[in-house]
């Protein structure tokens, strides 16, 4: 068999991805968003179209959402504004973005979604899942994602390479803000350890919409075992 015949056969998989929607999720400095432009780049080779959005944000109004969610100097902002606004920008994002582009027939690909809701603000934060939940279905109506994938990863691991990140970004941006940790990775350590908790739960309780990968490998080790077991998943669909 030639050598584009083979790539084609051990492909074919990457065709079911379309209409699909997926959620990359995890604790901060899990890696998550480096495994989502090696997914991006990967489905592209394959000719699959793709709708690729970061929450909180993902829309014009989204990024203003943001910007208020994520300044160190709104520290004020009580636990229900906090779930509120980041279920807003998602109600926002799911309309406007989500819901076209599956219709569309591309690949939606989304940095964090409810599953962060959950982590952050139920587990860590303290709000009743039940309550996160309902106001979700209320924001989303019918826009759910087909998989959500949780990259794993202890607190430590994760606290050099945001480290290293912001290092890097003092280089590269200019305005005052990316000079700093924001907002939600200013909380301690407890708050942390509970989110990553709160991921593993989940998926623990939903096995056949959640994938867990252990994302303290380097980076091609991460991404080999991340391809591996979407093909596994996105054979069953
Ligand atoms: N497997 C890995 N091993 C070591 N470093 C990594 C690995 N994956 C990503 N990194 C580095 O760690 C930093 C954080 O990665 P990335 O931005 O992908 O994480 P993230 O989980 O999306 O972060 P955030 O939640 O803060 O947006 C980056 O500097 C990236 O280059
Ligand atoms: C969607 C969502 C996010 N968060 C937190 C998680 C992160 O600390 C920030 C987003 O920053 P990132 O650089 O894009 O990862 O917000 C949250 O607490 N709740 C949510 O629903």
């Amino acid at each position: 068999m030639s050598k584009s015949k083979k790539k084609d056969a051990s492909s074919k998989w990457v065709y079911n991805l379309r209409s699909r929607f997926i959620v990359f999720d995890g604790p901060d400095g899990s890696g998550k968003s480096t495994q989502f432009r090696r997914l991006s780049e990967f489905v592209h080779d394959n000719g699959i179209e793709t709708c690729e959005v970061r929450e909180p944000g993902g829309s014009s109004i989204g990024e203003k959402i943001r910007e208020i969610l994520l300044d160190p100097a709104n520290d004020e902002m009580v636990l229900r504004c906090e779930m509120l606004l980041y279920m807003a920008s998602r109600a926002q994002l799911a309309e406007e973005c989500i819901k076209p582009s599956m219709m569309d027939g591309q690949l939606i690909l989304v940095d964090r979604f409810i599953s962060s809701t959950l982590a952050y603000q139920g587990a860590a934060g303290g709000l009743d899942p039940s309550d996160i939940m309902a106001v979700g279905e209320f924001a989303l109506q019918d826009v759910w994602p087909d998989l959500t994938v949780i990259f794993d990863v202890d607190e430590l691991t994760a606290q050099h390479r945001l480290v290293g990140k912001s290092k890097r970004k003092k280089h590269l941006e200019t305005t005052q803000m990316s000079l700093f940790s924001d907002r939600m990775e200013l909380k301690g350590a407890d708050y942390h350890r509970n989110v990553r908790q709160g991921f593993l739960d989940q998926a623990e309780a939903n096995p056949d919409k959640y994938l867990v990968i252990d994302a303290t490998k380097k980076e091609e080790v991460v991404w080999k075992n991340f391809i591996t077991q979407l093909k596994k998943r996105v054979e069953t669909w």
